[in-house]
């Protein structure tokens, strides 16, 4: 396939205005469609059509980092926003190309499994079109420079999503929201150290005619990147998230000693020996003063947790975010890394304090016990799919900004053939966010919560087509819609815990998203507790 490149000429900041850069984009779009239908590649075949643009100049052309690109979710269009500790980047994923999803399967992650490979087996190819525009120093002007075509494996597709905690009746707040759910965005974009990647995912076949829908790929590319979309076109009326169970005024105090004495009474089963450890959570309900926009939100948690998971999964009108420390599971090159994360104290007001509070923590028995059932059941169940277990002997402490946690992190070689489904099938939930023996506390959990956690403590993260992927355990997280906000966190319960402590350490790790939401909220109006 033959290269060419398309010059754009004159200065910086005036010729390489929005216009210019959606019009750059859509004849890359053009090149690899004329360049598939030379080769003729097999019809439902993916064309993926990335754009690398230096991200000075995207953002001079009034385009949108993938935070702000986020806050446009009430238009229904699914997003997936995602950061991980280790990596210098950020991702939005936008629209669906390809979509899995579950309610009801007693094994999820093998039924997602299934029909990922289902969806994998109808596409022939995978092409990918890639170009970059870089700046021309000497001549002041931009230059489109040599889309190149290769051919991809339709494996390397990332598949964004997640799982509820458990497969119950989800109730009214989470009812779009499916056991089970993964995609493949249309759009992405991508921000990495000081490039921006655009990509748009074609389903090319004889029936879908892309190049007569230019205008539609165009009115998307506005839509979703243009900084200066007015708000009012953004958010549609202000919804709340609706429905018998939330309806219900909120009064911190009633929940406050609701959660203390379902500490309690959990406390005294343990003691009574009817189970060794339950997670219990909580629920806080807030309302905005003005609008609760997500990828503000997100830009902040990953400011201030640059050491956490940020991710934001939006899906008819309600986005689900949070900022997790934990990891359920990473799968690459058949190695495992899961963390076990259980036992937490607060950060000291000094830093002779704060040593002082991690030496408490990892001399408090009751941390060290919980944190130890955790450990266990992780390297009982791993054991099955790996012979080579390896972690520390004795657990580290892992400091946030609002909490320091007891950490263990495990690296499993896994024997061939393992996936990321089949971990997670057994991994999740784990008595970090349930409790043990998991099949007593599971059901106990709902009832002695009143409320569905929906997809908290659930996880979210990415897949392919290989069985590769990383997985976050979704804690630290809300449900948002412009209007309303559901805060969720829980803490471990042993026979010990005390019902006051362990509310406190809820308020806590609600902290983080209650001051993400309250800063970005400020601007007018009263809000605050429902
Ligand atoms: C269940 C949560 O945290 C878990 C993860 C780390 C430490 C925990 C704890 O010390 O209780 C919890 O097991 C939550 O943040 O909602």
């Amino acid at each position: 396939m033959a290269e060419r490149t398309m010059t754009m000429t004159k200065s910086w900041l005036q010729t390489m205005g929005f216009d210019e850069m959606r019009d750059a984009f859509v004849a890359v779009v053009d090149y690899g469609l004329a360049a598939v239908e030379k080769q003729s590649v097999s019809p439902e075949s993916v064309l993926q059509v990335e754009l690398c643009v230096p991200r000075a100049l995207w953002a001079d052309a009034l385009l949108m980092a993938p935070e702000l690109a986020l806050n446009r979710f009430t238009d229904g269009i699914p997003r997936t926003y995602w950061r991980t500790p280790d990596d210098d980047g950020a991702t939005l994923g936008i629209g669906s190309l390809l979509t899995v999803g579950t309610k009801g399967s007693s094994l999820p992650w093998q039924t997602v499994r299934d029909q990922l490979q289902a969806e994998q087996d109808g596409i022939p190819e995978l092409v990918n079109v890639r170009a970059r525009i870089v700046a021309d120093g000497e001549e002041q002007r931009f230059v489109l420079r040599h889309p190149r075509i290769e051919a991809g494996d339709i494996r390397d597709l990332r598949w964004y999503g997640g799982a509820a905690f458990t497969g119950d009746e989800r109730q009214a707040a989470w009812k779009d929201w499916p056991d089970a759910w993964f995609y493949v965005p249309q759009w992405d974009l991508v921000a990495k150290r000081e490039e921006m990647f655009v990509r748009l995912r074609l389903l090319i076949g004889s029936n879908v005619p892309w190049r007569e829908r230019r205008a539609e790929l165009q009115s998307q590319f506005i839509a979703f990147f243009h900084r200066d979309m007015p708000t009012t076109a953004v958010y549609k009326p202000a919804q709340a998230i609706r429905g018998n169970e939330t309806d219900k005024p909120y009064s911190e105090a009633a929940e406050a000693m609701h959660y203390q004495e379902a500490v309690a009474k959990t406390a005294a089963d343990i003691r009574q020996g009817k189970y060794h450890k339950l997670v219990l959570a909580r629920r806080m309900k807030l309302q905005a003063k003005s609008s609760y926009q997500p990828g503000l939100v997100v830009s902040q948690l990953a400011r201030h947790y640059p050491d956490s998971f940020t991710f934001a999964i939006s899906r008819g009108g309600t986005c689900f975010l949070g900022a997790s420390p934990e990891r359920l599971v990473r799968v690459s090159q058949h190695v495992a890394n899961v963390d076990c994360l259980a036992g937490t104290t607060a950060r000291g007001g000094s830093e002779a304090q704060d040593v002082q509070f991690a030496a408490d923590l990892l001399s408090s028995q009751k941390n060290r016990l919980e944190h130890q059932v955790v450990l266990e059941w992780i390297s009982a169940q791993l054991a099955e799919f790996s012979d080579d277990l390896l972690h520390p002997a004795e657990p580290q402490i892992r400091k946030l900004a609002n909490v320091q946690h007891l950490h263990t992190p495990i690296k499993a070689h896994l024997v061939p053939g393992v996936t990321i489904f089949d971990l997670a099938e057994r991994l999740h939930p784990t008595p970090a966010v349930a409790g043990t023996p998991r099949d007593t506390v599971v059901p106990l959990i709902r009832e002695r919560e009143q409320m569905d956690r929906g997809w908290y403590a659930g996880c979210v993260g990415v897949v392919n087509g290989y069985g590769d992927g990383e997985l976050s355990v979704a804690i630290r997280s809300a449900l948002i819609t412009p209007s309303t906000a559901l805060l969720y966190a829980g803490a471990g319960i042993m026979g010990d815990s005390d019902p006051l402590s362990e509310w406190e350490e809820t308020n806590l790790k609600l902290h983080p998203i209650q001051e993400a939401l309250a800063t970005i909220d400020s601007a007018s109006g009263e809000g605050g507790h429902l």
